[in-house]
């Protein structure tokens, strides 16, 4: 078996040029991401983790610039002709999105929209892609499949056009998916249905899964690895259930309490965590929560503070973390539910 993992993102920055400065979006992260596996990038809003997919994916905006190294299967991804990079979108590595009525081709029927990169990645003819649209649509829960087939977006629900968009994300077989808010735009029954759905296909599947969301809840009970962004920077990764049942860094720590979720039938009230994100063109020198932390010490704020290891995996980068009991790491996959 190879030890290669499939995804290596080292010392990823991503800068984006705007008329007030330079904005520090993505700035020096590492991170691995093994077959199969999936991985849930979470934090605030504004913290660059759609940034991070997306310079990941070299899908940056004008006046922007990445350095650094994303090795995707051993191969460079930043140093990808325009060619080979539309070999990889949407089959090795496909994405979806929070806001499927964009996505979509509102004057396109969901066959050909389904179809289409099937034909031209998998070379299949016309009708043996009919017959994989249809098992597709029946695999992510899509009810008479062939009716659907004739639809266009407009006539479907936001629920039914996340499924669609699923279908052609995974209608080439990808080895990754990047999942971005992929429900956001949903109400919260079937948001619920959506995020359970990715994680049984992932799982069936065997695919890896980058899934991005800002509540920590939905990638806990859903992914085996989470990595918490920051203004930019990694606070913490490590297994799902390590980072959850025993977070380390202050922030992790403080969006534990402030998170309400989609997996509660009630949101309660939110707590927020005092003080809002840096300005990302003038990150604080040293931790860059530092400025919201109760518990910062001078050693915060000199210097850039790295990740360093706390167990078989478990990455903190905190001077002064957050101290664990032994033994109070339990096992299960019922986080947030
Ligand atoms: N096209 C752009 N031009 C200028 N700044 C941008 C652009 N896209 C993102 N940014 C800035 O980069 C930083 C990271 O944004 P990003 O969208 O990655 O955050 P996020 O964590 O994904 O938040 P959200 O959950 O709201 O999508 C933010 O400060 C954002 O304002």
């Amino acid at each position: 078996m190879s030890t290669q993992p499939l995804l290596e993102v080292r010392n990823l920055r991503a800068y984006i040029g705007t008329p007030r400065g330079t904005v520090r979006a993505v700035d020096d992260v590492s991170l691995t991401l093994d077959s199969g596996q999936a991985l849930g990038i979470v934090g605030e809003s504004g913290s660059g983790k759609s940034v991070m997919a997306r310079a990941i994916m070299g899908l940056m905006p004008p006046r922007s610039g990445r350095s650094g190294e994303v090795t995707f299967q051993g191969r460079d991804l930043l140093s990808l002709s325009k060619k080979e990079k539309l070999e990889i979108w949407g089959n090795q590595i496909a994405m979806v999105f929070q806001d499927p009525g964009r996505s979509l081709n509102p004057v396109v029927r969901v066959e050909r929209q389904l179809t289409e990169g099937m034909r031209r990645h998998l070379g299949v003819s016309k009708s043996e892609a009919h017959d994989r649209a249809l098992k597709l649509l029946d695999e992510v829960g899509v009810p008479d499949p062939e009716r659907r087939l004739r639809n266009y977006p407009h006539e479907m629900s936001g629920g039914m056009r996340q499924r669609v968009m699923l279908a052609i994300a995974l209608a080439c077989e990808p080895d990754l998916l990047i999942a971005d808010e992929p429900t956001t735009a949903l109400d919260v029954t079937v948001q619920r249905q959506i995020l359970d759905l990715l994680r049984r296909v992932q799982r069936d599947r065997n695919m890896a899964m980058m899934l991005i969301s800002h509540d920590l809840a939905v990638v806990a009970g859903r992914t085996d690895r989470v990595a918490v962004m920051y203004s930019g920077r990694l606070a913490e990764v490590g297994s799902t259930r390590e980072v959850f049942d025993a977070p380390m860094h202050r922030y992790t720590h403080a969006l534990l309490g402030a998170t309400p979720s989609i997996d509660h039938e009630r949101h309660s009230p939110l707590r927020l965590i005092e003080g809002s994100l840096p300005d990302p063109i003038s990150p604080p020198e040293g931790c860059r929560f530092a400025p919201r932390c109760s518990h910062a010490e001078d050693a915060c704020t000199s210097a850039p503070i790295e990740l360093e290891s706390f167990g078989v995996d478990h990455d903190v980068a905190c001077t002064n973390p957050v101290k664990v009991p032994a033994g109070s790491v339990s096992g299960g996959e019922s986080h947030g539910r």
